[in-house]
């Protein structure tokens, strides 16, 4: 049997705002910072240790497991960074306000970019600034691999091959592996881990910050997933994700 444990990073800036995220690489919020903080303790107190860390190219992801890590005095182990942790790319959509594109489009259409399986958001034009190709960072990633925009199912592809190549062999030689990434390139990964169908996947969540631990058999298959923290705590934070423009806090 082994322990995985999977984090969705802590708020961050654009979260606060309610803006569509995507690959716009923005910090974490002050509250972001103390969720990760938090985390680690909850982590440490579960006694739970990691050997190797998994994160994205995207700072509220790296940073999240920097601020788990530290508490547990595991900065040093090994971490590897790769886009296809990255968070699903939100195609035309990033930057903008979630709540006023539902009052243009509808809130059915904002639901069906956010939540179907394949459906893509609309897309980039080459040219925009905000298309990967003209950062830095994804200059190794090859050409037909650089979304202009992805659907969830995009999402998976790059996930699940990651998950084969590199992480799922780590475990199975014993590491004890924590993942920080992003809400949907964790669902893409739980898809495939829990085989979860294109429907079951719609109606899944995930909250910012807080550890999921699960227990995986020696084919790597689920026996086990839990939360750690309070039921009251984790319902609310799912709600938020949920229904992002109906909480007040
Ligand atoms: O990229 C984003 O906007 C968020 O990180 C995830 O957003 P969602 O819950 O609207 O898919």
């Amino acid at each position: 049997m082994y322990k995985l444990v999977l984090v969705r990073h802590g708020e961050s800036e654009w979260n606060k705002l309610n803006l569509f995220t995507g690959w716009t690489d923005v910090d974490l919020s002050d509250k972001g910072v103390a969720e990760a903080t938090a985390a680690g303790k909850l982590l440490k107190d579960e006694n739970l240790v990691f050997d190797v860390a998994y994160t994205s190219y995207l700072k509220r992801a790296i940073k999240t497991l920097h601020f788990i890590l530290e508490p547990m005095n595991l900065l040093w182990i090994p971490t590897h960074k790769t886009w296809q942790l990255n968070e699903r790319h939100y195609g035309a959509l990033q930057g903008l306000s979630k709540l006023k594109t539902a009052q243009k489009y509808g809130e059915e259409q904002v639901m069906l970019w956010r939540r179907s399986y394949d459906i893509q958001p609309p897309a980039l034009t080459k040219d925009d600034d905000r298309f990967p190709r003209h950062e830095d960072k994804y200059r190794d990633v090859p050409d037909q691999l650089i979304p202009l925009a992805e659907s969830l199912k995009d999402t998976v592809v790059r996930v699940e091959d990651y998950w084969e190549k590199e992480i799922a062999p780590q475990i199975k030689q014993g590491k004890h592996v924590i993942i920080a990434a992003h809400g949907n390139s964790l669902r893409a990964l739980i898809k495939y881990l829990d085989n979860l169908s294109n429907e079951e996947i719609t109606d899944l969540n995930i909250p910012t910050g807080i550890p999921l631990v699960y227990t995986l058999d020696e084919q790597l298959r689920p026996l086990e997933k839990y939360y750690l923290g309070s039921d009251q705590h984790i319902q609310h934070k799912l709600e938020q994700v949920a229904h992002p423009d109906n909480i007040l806090e």
